[in-house]
């Protein structure tokens, strides 16, 4: 039978079977996937088959085949070993809930979070949170920020947890879809998905409150079915989600409007910095382009380590997760 993940712990995972019905299965056997060394054979989203088999009169299943992923999200291991754990997998969406000033979030973290979806090829939306305490100055800033963003493509919708405004179609958007709720603390991740579906108590919140520092607690994410037709996956405790490592050249192929115009410039390994006749720079005298996209861009070349090869919130709690 055909399941999805919904849950692991480990040596055993909750799938939902095509028949409905939640099994618990295990591996069969040591199956990996080519081209990734990673620490769980397989996580939470992806697509399986399993077999069903009767052990002391319970019934649970064993799992014998994966199918391709369509995209997976990524924790690198602490030490220094290739080995990565995979999060989830096959995300249809990931919404990235901002608040202007309570806290802050910055464009150099949003675009930091941007280009790392871009390279999963993962769909993000902005959600820009808690419009019910905009003050006006506050409020012309994120018009702002969302002509900058659905300039470039990127949906944005303006909600309120509390007042329930511009719920409807943040459901809308989830409609049919596997989504991850991300950003950074106190944003109102759990107030939002509250809203959205009210008695489902995500650990994300619990657990954050329980991490103590330099401890290693060991987090899984975990699918959830929503009243309606779709699903979250949650990970708690997990702020942010590592990035394969990329090289310089590659970081504006992540920043869409960047990479529409690389064709333009004069060398095709064009960084867009000092470069002669690069339609990147030649866009953003002409102010076609945002300039803070390009001061985050350059942030995260010269950064390098710290920008972009490091889990993407820098300022989280349970960056060591
Ligand atoms: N005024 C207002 N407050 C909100 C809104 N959404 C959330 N809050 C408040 O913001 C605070 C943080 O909300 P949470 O839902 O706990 O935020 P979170 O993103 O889940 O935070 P972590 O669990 O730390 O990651 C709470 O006090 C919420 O009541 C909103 O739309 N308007
Ligand atoms: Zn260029």
């Amino acid at each position: 039978m055909k399941g999805i993940i919904y849950k692991s712990t480990g040596s055993w995972y909750v799938v939902k079977g095509e028949d409905n019905v939640f099994y618990d299965c295990r591996i069969k056997g040591k199956f990996r996937i080519k081209g990734i060394k990673s620490t769980n054979p397989v996580a939470v989203g992806d697509s399986v088959l399993f077999e069903l088999e009767k052990v002391n009169d319970k019934i649970t299943g064993v799992i014998y085949d994966i199918e391709p992923r369509k995209n997976y999200i990524i924790r690198k291991s602490v030490n220094l070993s290739k080995q990565v754990h995979i999060l989830a997998s096959n995300i249809d969406l990931v919404f990235l809930i901002v608040t202007i000033d309570n806290p802050i979030t910055t464009t150099s973290f949003i675009d930091r979070f941007l280009i790392t979806t871009e390279a999963y090829g993962i769909e993000t939306i902005l959600v820009f949170n808690k419009t019910d305490t905009y003050s006006e100055e506050v409020s012309d800033e994120q018009l702002y920020l969302q002509y900058v963003y659905s300039k470039i493509g990127y949906s944005c919708l303006r909600v309120s947890a509390v007042t329930g405004k511009g719920i409807e179609a943040l459901k809308e958007a989830m409609n049919g879809k596997v989504s991850i709720f991300s950003g950074h603390s106190g944003v109102g991740k759990s107030t939002l998905i509250n809203a959205v579906e009210p008695g489902l108590n995500l650990k994300t919140t619990e657990i954050s409150g329980l991490h103590q520092q330099g401890q290693h607690t060991t987090t899984f994410a975990e699918m959830y079915d929503l009243s309606f037709d779709a699903r979250i996956i949650d990970t708690p405790g997990i702020r942010g989600f590592g990035l394969v490592d990329m090289e310089s050249y590659e970081v504006g192929d992540y920043f869409p409007e960047f990479f529409a115009l690389k064709e333009q410039c004069k060398f095709n390994n064009c960084l867009h910095r000092e470069e002669p006749n690069c339609a990147v720079k030649e866009a953003l005298n002409r102010d076609e382009l945002s300039w803070s996209r390009y001061k985050s861009y350059i942030q995260i070349l010269d950064g390098e380590e710290e920008s972009y090869r490091t889990d993407i919130y820098k300022d989280g709690k349970n960056q060591e997760e």
